[in-house]
C-alpha cells in the first residue's frame, strides 16, 4: 500500500480538507483494488493540480480587482479588447508550445476574462454610487 493511500493518511485528509474525501468513486467495489490503487495514486496528482489551480485563480482575481480600481478611479472602461485579443494570441501560442488545445486555453482565458470584467462592471458602479453619497466630515469617525 502507498503512503498516501493508508487508511490513517485518507482520514488526515478528510480532517484538513473539510471533509473531502480523496477515495470518493463510484467505481468503489466493483474494480479490481490494484487498479483503484492506481486510480487513486493518479488522482491525487489531479487533486494537487486543482488545488494549484484554485490558488492560481484567487491569486489572478486579487490582481486584477486591484486594475478594477484603478479603472473605476479613472473612469477607465471595464473591458479592454485589444489586450484582451493579444492575451488570447499569446496564449494559443503558449497552448500550442505546451501540447494544450488552443480552442480550449481561448475558451478557458475569455471565461476567466468575462468574470474579471462582470467585478470591474460592479467595482465601476460602486464607485459611481459612493461618488454621489455626501463627503463624511473629517474626523466623523473619532471617538
Ligand atoms: C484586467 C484587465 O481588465 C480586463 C480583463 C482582462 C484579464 O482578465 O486579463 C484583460 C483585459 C480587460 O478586458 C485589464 O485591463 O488589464
Amino acid at each position: 500500500m502507498t503512503e498516501q493511500h493508508r487508511p490513517d493518511a485518507d482520514s488526515a485528509a478528510l480532517e484538513g480538507e473539510g471533509g473531502y474525501d480523496p477515495t470518493a468513486s463510484s467505481l468503489q467495489g466493483s474494480v479490481d483494488p490494484a487498479v483503484m490503487e492506481e486510480l487513486l495514486s493518479i488522482r491525487s496528482s489531479i487533486d494537487n493540480f486543482d488545488a494549484t489551480l484554485v490558488y492560481l485563480l484567487a491569486e489572478r482575481f486579487k490582481v486584477t480587482q486591484r486594475v478594477g480600481w484603478l479603472k473605476a478611479k479613472h473612469q477607465l472602461p471595464p473591458a479592454d479588447p485589444a489586450r484582451e485579443a493579444a492575451q488570447i494570441a499569446r496564449l494559443r501560442r503558449l497552448a500550442e508550445e505546451a501540447h494544450l488545445d488552443p480552442a480550449f486555453a481561448e475558451k478557458f482565458l475569455n471565461f476567466i476574462i468575462s468574470e474579471v470584467i462582470r467585478h470591474h462592471q460592479a467595482i465601476s458602479e460602486d464607485h459611481q454610487a459612493r461618488q454621489g453619497e455626501p463627503r463624511e466630515a473629517p474626523g466623523a469617525n473619532q471617538a
